[in-house]
């Protein structure tokens, strides 16, 4: 829980990194992947497999059909036309009408069927993702881009669901109707046969052409189309500082700029790859006039009957459409393999909890809390934080100072063992917090950050969310005593306001209010305040500083202070610069020792009076 309420707490300081890049794996790794992907895929699938099974039937039937009738059609043609058998010839048309329906069914079978294989197993795997990722830490999201991960949890399971859904059915299809038509092809007549597939390197080879160019230029689109949105999202959310700036019209040039490489990259992308339908067309005709015009001489000889030139000509027809299809769901199969993989990955990512099965649970505190010798560094270089030693008395306010950089954020990761100590330990209630389970950790603490996380849903649910069997009573109560009962009380809806994911309809201050209502909820022994930094009117910052005096009464406090007048009354400030505490007592002591601190407090107080 307090991962997802640390969540925009976490995105100010996240370091973007790129994601990583694991180097060109060799092709048989690749290969070693790809195996290892399909069969977890399979491992999916086979919960289904009597469902697959119908499945692979209703293929084979629908195959079978596809090319019964034609030869039907050619077999008739050679010995009822040609006797002018009329009753034989009302038979046939019974037939093929009922050959037709029942491949009608099988179509509509197999796809019932894979739709649901397909949306079970994306369910499953969407779920499994989903839950994982709650259990992943927080270094986790720190060294990833949250576009990337919406990617995986949308497209990459989309593109999954969409392989499954058409891919595996036209590729099992494909293949059947491939052997099914050049085996009747071969046994009617060999050199016939042999003669019409000469146009199949043509089509080989004319598709390699096409695809080798689109292939660039649907990459091009693809990166120009990503860049485009890109530059959309971040307009829109900077809408407030390109209208303050005055820089409409540099952004509208922006976008026109980003607007016309995609144009140019989409026109040739769909230019060319509208050209594979065309050739494929012009080359099915050319087998068609082949199977005519050598089928006919054949015919003449005596080699062949009509019947047969009849069946080559719709085979032939058969035959190239499977081979376009495979070409096609080659691609759509290998760019759901790769999606598989990337989310595969991430479910392998080691969970939080995983390593804490032996760990003990953190019971009662009353909220003693120590730094005992910590030193810390994300990248494993540098140290972020250096030997820090104090320690809380429970109950006691702690405010982290320092200027920007200088570790105050990172010492609270600490302390919610969202990042572990390299050296060094931190003790909450005497217990060497690394020795329990994390979740039991946190079940004592509560944040209040800057950025107020609201969740869609709405005001009683999102301040329920601090203690999640607390009942409406207890839910007002808090609200009363966060000093934000007043404000729900006067929306229409009052506590069942529904507010959406951004929080809209509620201003900064009230979103404070509330979150300091979820917090007074959860109860716990120790909190984290992170200051507002944001202007928030004079009557609400009243109204938030009483509600947090509240708030913090009775229970461990660390303050992250960005202005120093409100913490004037801490029982202790720590003054960081570059990862060390280079200072620490109450406000008067520091202010008497007349070094770092003294410093800042004078020249803020200078800028704020003069
Ligand atoms: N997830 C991370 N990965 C790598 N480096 C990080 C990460 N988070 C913070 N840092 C680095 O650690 C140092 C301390 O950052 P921290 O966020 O703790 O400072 P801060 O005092 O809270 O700063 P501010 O007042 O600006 O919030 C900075 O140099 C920062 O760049």
């Amino acid at each position: 829980m307090l991962d997802k309420l640390t969540e925009p707490f976490r995105h100010e300081k996240i370091k973007l990194t790129e994601q990583e890049t694991d180097g060109a794996p060799s092709s048989k790794k690749r290969a070693e992947d790809w195996k290892g992907t399909l069969k977890r895929i399979w491992k999916y699938l086979s919960e289904s497999r009597g469902k697959l099974f119908l499945v692979l039937l209703m293929i084979f039937f629908s195959s079978f059909f596809a090319l019964l009738g034609p030869f039907i059609v050619g077999v008739s043609i050679d010995e009822f036309i040609v006797n002018q058998d009329t009753t034989a010839l009302l038979w046939v048309l019974g037939g093929l009408a009922l050959i037709y329906i029942f491949h009608s069914l099988s179509v509509f079978l197999q796809h019932f069927w894979m739709v649901r294989i397909a949306q079970k197993t994306v369910f499953t795997i969407r779920t499994q993702l989903f839950n994982h990722l709650h259990k992943l830490p927080v270094p986790f999201f720190d060294k990833r881009k949250h576009g990337e991960l919406m990617s995986r949890l949308t497209n990459d399971i989309e593109n999954i669901s969409n392989t499954l859904n058409s891919s595996v059915i036209q590729i099992f299809a494909s293949i059947l109707t491939l052997i099914g038509t050049i085996s009747v092809m071969l046994y009617l007549s060999p050199l016939l046969t042999l003669i019409t597939l000469t146009i199949v390197p043509a089509m080989v080879l004319g598709m390699k052409w096409i695809t080798k160019r689109t292939g660039k230029l649907f990459k091009a689109q693809q990166s120009n189309l990503g860049e485009l949105n890109g530059y959309i999202q971040e307009t829109m959310s900077g809408q407030r500082i390109i209208k303050t700036f005055s820089q409409e019209e540099k952004v509208i040039e922006g976008f026109e700029e980003r607007n016309t490489e995609l144009r140019k990259a989409g026109f040739w992308a769909q230019t060319i790859s509208g050209f594979i339908p065309k050739l494929m067309n012009m080359l099915n005709n050319l087998s068609f006039a082949i199977i005519a015009g050598v089928g006919g001489i054949f015919v003449l000889y005596d080699m062949i009957t009509i019947g047969v030139i009849v069946i080559f000509a719709e085979y032939a027809r058969q035959f190239t459409r499977p081979l376009n299809d495979l070409a096609n769901q080659f691609n759509t199969l290998l760019s759901a393999i790769a999606g598989a993989e990337r989310v595969f990955s991430i479910m392998d990512e080691p969970d939080e909890i995983s390593d804490e099965e032996t760990h003990g649970e953190l019971e009662e505190v009353t909220g003693e809390v120590t730094f005992d010798d910590v030193s810390f560094s994300y990248e494993k270089e540098e140290n972020t934080v250096t030997n820090i030693s104090f320690r809380v008395q429970a109950g006691e306010s702690v405010a982290f100072v320092g200027p920007t950089g200088a570790g105050k954020t990172t010492m609270i990761s600490l302390l919610s063992r969202f990042y572990d100590p390299d050296k060094g330990a931190l003790l909450v209630d005497g217990t060497d917090t690394s020795t329990v389970k994390r979740e039991s950790l946190r079940k004592h603490m509560a944040f209040v950050l800057q950025d107020s996380f609201l969740f869609q849903g709405t005001i009683r649910e999102n301040i329920r969310y601090g203690r999640l069997n607390a009942s409406d009573e207890e839910i007002v109560e808090a609200a009363k005593l966060a000093n934000a009962h007043s404000f729900i009380s006067r929306l229409p809806d009052g506590y069942d306001t529904e507010i959406d994911a951004e929080g809209g309809g509620i201003s900064q201050g009230q979103k404070q209010l509330l979150s300091i209502a979820r917090a007074l909820l959860s109860d716990p022994s120790i909190l984290v305040l992170d200051e507002a930094t944001s202007s928030i009117d004079t009557v609400t910052e009243l109204k938030i500083q009483e509600a947090l005096e509240r708030l913090m009464k009775g229970r461990t406090s660390f303050v992250i202070a960005h202005r120093l007048n409100t913490i004037q009354q801490a029982d202790q400030i720590i003054v960081l610069h570059q990862g060390r505490m280079i200072e620490k007592g109450s406000h008067e002591e520091l202010l008497k020792e007349g070094g770092f601190y003294a410093d800042l407090y004078n020249s803020q107080l200078k800028k704020e009076t003069g």
